[in-house]
């Protein structure tokens, strides 16, 4: 062997069944890696069945699974019941061959035949001796058989003797049944049972583990085609198919080196192997390792299921440091979130839940009364209405101007955000060990360090806005980036998710992701995260009618299946006055919610710049007030009613904050005298908004 050669392991004898004792090597060229023992210890623990069934450990899946099995039983034992008419004829018509059966095995029994295929062979082998052993044991068998039969026959005949005369009609009729019975079962021919399968409604019909590999063989993967064929290892199920909520769970261990996300990405064939429609057919990855699937098997289809109330609708309050319920699965059980240190994103294709998945979570925002919403949808269509009474910012519209304001509060949360940093890093390590954002902190309103939820619905309109969409494309991704830790949290959805709609700032740094039905890969990625799709996490394969359900990622370790909880808009009102019932009592309702109004929706930069003609380079304060009266008489109207000095002061000191400084400048009045007053060079104007964008 060279020297770069590596030497492969040659496996020693493994029993046939692959079982292997405990302590036993089965190869000896293995040398292990030193492993901690208690990790060892710890990494077994993972394959202990669970003490208590899945089912049992949630009152409402026991009550399902219970429900079920009552349903079940009723139904199998009516079917038969019907049919016990038929089930009489027919053991009536095969109690003949039943006789007939029976008086064969008599006669195998009373000459033992079974021992004539061994005399014979004594026989051709001219063993005599032999022979006359077998003959001599076979005369004694039969004699004494012999015996037995006789009594037999004399004991029934008399039994039949006294049956006939003394036992009423009814004991005839009942033995005349049990002969047909034994003699019709006798007479049942092993292909054709005497009972008809009950055949279940499609809804509860069993999952069996032949289907399951009928279905998987279907497929045609190459490694489950070789482990199904002559000689291959075959598929085995760790443990046995069960009823789990309203569906069965198998567990099935693929063949070696096939994987969950092989199965997944195929769901459609998988449904179609099985027979059942692609809604009621769950493919999910196991735990314990790559190969492992876990195959969950509806009674109907997810979008069929009648939608569970939204636990917060009656009442209630969240907390959203806590998770708050945002769905359920394809079991039913309820799927939280935990918005806190998150961000979301929600994407689909139009009219199929994003929405009512967005209003789901500010509804939850709504019912945290420490929670500070900003609110803009951007569609126009009043979907978040509701929410408008305690939002601190609230816009709805497609126009420049909702956009524009939505900008300008992202421009205030940003800017807040240097604020909460600093707060916190004023902050004694005791009470922020970890510098960010806790409840308790978030409490003490005075550090101002609440939660705040901005919420834009269409957000694509915003980040592909000609104007606006850059700057709030940055924005948002500085929001996300560094709004975490700071009690800050993002939700958007869009129905355009694509690299010109999406910042990808925005898309790669978010942290929960919920995509429903896309159209294809791209958009897929782009909701779910770059590499989903090749995974087998493909919203594609949701169809027209699972409305609200998507792949809910970074809420736990692998994608899952949700169906967001749906709230409508008469019921969403009624919550959102219980919200601003409880915000009223904690004193934390502001800004839009308290009447205070939304930063103007103007720009002031933009404005002066457009009351200064295309031949002046520069322009007296007190000149550009009087015009920027005449433009916004509402905005601008009082500052005009100054005097000089007064005009002069407040534009300088509006222009401050935009990095505009003003500077003496000799000019002519209106009467044509020279003067020296403040103004403002337009040079400087068009770096600012240049310097902004
Ligand atoms: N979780 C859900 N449960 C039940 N029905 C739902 C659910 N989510 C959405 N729907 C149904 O789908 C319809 C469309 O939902 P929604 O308005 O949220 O879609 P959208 O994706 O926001 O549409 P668009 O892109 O046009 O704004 C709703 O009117 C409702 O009937």
């Amino acid at each position: 062997m060279s020297e770069n050669e590596v030497a492969v392991p040659v496996p020693q004898d493994v029993h046939d069944d692959g079982e292997v004792l405990e302590g036993e090597v089965v190869d000896r060229s293995y040398t292990p890696a030193p492993k901690d023992y208690l990790a060892q210890l710890s990494e077994r623990r993972a394959g202990r069945s669970p003490l208590v069934p899945l089912w049992l450990k949630s009152r409402a899946d026991a009550l399902a699974v219970l429900k079920w099995q009552a349903e079940h039983s009723g139904y199998v034992l009516a079917y038969h019941t019907l049919r016990t008419p038929k089930y009489a004829a027919r053991l009536l018509a095969r109690s003949p061959a039943g006789v007939w059966r029976l008086l064969v095995e008599l006669v195998r029994w009373q000459f033992d035949l079974e021992g004539r295929p061994v005399r014979r062979a004594a026989v051709r082998r001219e063993n005599a001796e032999e022979y006359l052993k077998l003959s001599e044991r076979r005369d004694a068998r039969v004699r004494a058989r012999l015996w037995v039969t006789l009594i037999a026959a004399i004991t029934l005949v008399i039994a039949a003797i006294i049956l006939a005369v003394a036992a009423p009609s009814w004991a005839h009729w009942l033995t005349l049944g049990m002969l047909i019975t034994v003699a019709g079962i006798v007479g049942t021919p092993s292909d054709k049972p005497l009972l008809d399968r009950a055949v279940v409604p499609a809804r509860v019909l069993k999952l069996t583990s032949d289907m399951v590999i009928d279905a998987l063989a279907s497929l045609n993967i190459s490694g489950i085609n070789q482990a199904l064929s002559r000689g291959g290892r075959g598929i085995t199920f760790p443990a046995p198919i069960t009823r789990d909520g309203p569906g069965w769970r198998a567990d099935v261990e693929l063949p070696l080196g096939v994987t969950a996300t092989d199965i997944m990405k195929v769901r459609d064939k998988l449904a179609s192997g099985l027979r059942r429609p692609i809604g009621c057919v769950w493919p999910e990855p196991g735990e314990e390792h790559p190969g492992r699937l876990i195959l969950w098997v509806g009674d109907q289809e997810m979008s069929k299921v009648k939608p569970p109330r939204w636990p917060l609708a009656q009442s209630g309050r969240a907390d959203l440091f806590r998770e708050v319920p945002f769905g359920t699965d394809q079991r039913g059980r309820t799927v939280p979130v935990t918005l806190m240190f998150a961000n979301m994103l929600i994407g689909a294709m139009p009219g199929m839940g994003k929405t009512f998945a967005l209003r789901i979570l500010a509804l939850a925002a709504a019912l945290d009364p420490t929670a500070e919403l900003r609110v803009f949808e951007l569609k126009g269509s009043g979907d978040l209405s509701p929410l408008e009474k305690l939002a601190h910012h609230y816009g709805s519209g497609q126009d420049d101007e909702t956009a524009f304001r939505c900008l300008l509060s992202l421009r205030e949360v940003r800017t807040d955000l240097e604020r909460r940093a600093k707060v916190i890093a004023g902050l004694p390590k005791d009470l922020c060990p970890e510098s960010k954002v806790t409840s308790e902190l978030a409490a003490k309103r005075s550090l101002g360090l609440f939660p705040m939820v901005f919420i834009i619905d269409e957000c694509q309109k915003l980040f592909s806005h000609e104007d606006y969409g850059d700057e709030a494309g940055k924005l948002a991704t500085d929001i996300i980036k560094l709004g975490r830790a700071f009690g800050v949290i993002l939700l958007l959805a869009t129905q355009r998710p694509d690299k010109d709609s999406l910042p990808t700032g925005v898309s790669a740094n978010v942290g929960i992701r919920f995509c429903l039905r896309v159209m294809g890969q791209t958009e897929n990625d782009m909701v779910l995260g770059t590499s989903a799709y090749k995974n087998g996490i493909r919203a594609t394969t949701f169809t027209k009618k699972d409305k609200g359900i998507g792949y809910l990622a970074g809420e736990t370790d692998d994608p899952m299946i949700v169906r967001s909880y749906g709230v409508n808009s008469p019921a969403a009102e009624r919550i959102c006055e219980r919200a601003y019932a409880m915000r009223e009592a904690a004193g934390t309702l502001s800004g839009m919610a308290i009447g205070t109004p939304m930063p103007p929706s103007y720009d002031l930069l933009t404005d002066v710049l457009s009351v200064i003609k295309a031949s002046e380079k520069k322009v007296w304060n007190c000149v550009v007030v009087d015009r920027l009266a005449d433009l916004r008489p509402e905005v601008y109207g009082t500052w005009a009613d100054q005097d000089e000095a007064g005009k002069t002061a407040t534009l300088t000191a509006a222009l401050k904050p935009h990095g505009v400084s003003t500077k003496d400048m000799h000019g002519h009045t209106e009467d044509g005298r020279t003067s020296t007053r403040k103004g403002v060079e337009k040079t400087r104007l068009i770096e600012a908004v240049e310097r902004r964008q």
